[in-house]
């Protein structure tokens, strides 16, 4: 799809969003724009409360916008679909099925037609991506916490959603975890050319995954403060990172925007 002068449409438009959960306070945020393009990755950072799970909710299409209008593929969004996926901090798998079960039937919720040969080798084959072959017929009751939310990310890829939402997907895990698992995520994206959006509090999180970062300012009353572009080349990686030119300035200028108050 392209616009009038030939350029791609961004897969999803977010325009003028705002949210007042209740009539006698204030709105939480009020003129959200931003766009995401297809294949990029855009990581919202920003204190707690400015509304950034509101707004992932809203393009989940599990929280309706006060005003303004939030479309993906040029269609507004009016409730949850296949099309998006979620992964949260929580990971939200069944209990009672296995690694294997959970994610094979995701993937039967989206291709309800498929061959169950065909389930069974992209279920195998999204396991394999995070590194989950070992545990397959393992339950929930019975993974780490960063197993768990490997199996969260392998069930939200298998689905192939135009766009993956993801609330602080690792903010219950130890550091060392975490980055393992990030390596893993940046792979996962570069090879499916995945469109993400993801909200964090970790400075280097954001900079290690976003190709753009969207900085809200403080809430009530929140709106974006800025959107920087990451200008580090796409092909980051964790232990080199620190070393590229760029890394320090934007580090920086984040934190500092962090520490700053934000009106
Ligand atoms: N269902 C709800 N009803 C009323 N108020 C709500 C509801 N959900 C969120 N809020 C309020 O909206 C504001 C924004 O919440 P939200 O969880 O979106 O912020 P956040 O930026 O994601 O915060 P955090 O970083 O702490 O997760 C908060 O003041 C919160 O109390």
């Amino acid at each position: 799809m392209q616009n009038r002068i030939n350029q791609p449409l961004p897969l999803v438009t977010v325009n003028q969003l705002e949210k007042q959960y209740t009539k006698n306070n204030p709105s939480v945020f009020s003129d959200i724009s931003f766009s995401i393009a297809r294949g990029e990755f855009v990581c919202m950072i920003g204190h707690s409360g400015c509304g950034k799970s509101t707004i992932l909710n809203i393009l989940a299409g599990l929280e309706v916008a006060t005003s303004g209008q939030v479309s993906i593929n040029g269609h507004a969004i009016k409730g949850p679909g296949l099309d998006r996926g979620v992964v949260f901090q929580g990971h939200a798998l069944m209990p009672w099925l296995t690694v294997e079960q959970n994610v094979a039937m995701a993937i039967r919720a989206r291709h309800p037609a498929m061959p169950r040969e065909d389930v069974q080798k992209k279920t195998e084959h999204y396991l394999e991506l995070v590194n989950l072959t070992g545990a397959i017929h393992k339950r929930p009751a019975e993974l780490s916490g960063g197993m768990r939310q490997r199996v969260g990310i392998a069930r939200a890829f298998s689905t192939t959603p135009e766009l993956l939402l993801m609330d602080e997907p690792f903010g219950a895990l130890d550091a060392l975890t975490r980055g393992v698992i990030q390596d893993e995520l940046l792979n996962i994206c570069t090879q499916t050319s995945q469109t993400v959006f993801m909200i964090t509090h970790d400075i280097d999180e954001a900079i290690l995954l976003a190709d753009r970062l969207v900085l809200m300012s403080t809430g009530p009353n929140a709106h974006i403060a800025e959107i920087v572009e990451n200008p580090l080349p796409k092909n980051r990686s964790r232990t080199e990172i620190h070393h590229q030119e760029g890394y320090s300035d934007l580090r920086k200028h984040i934190m500092d925007f962090l520490v700053k108050p934000n009106k």
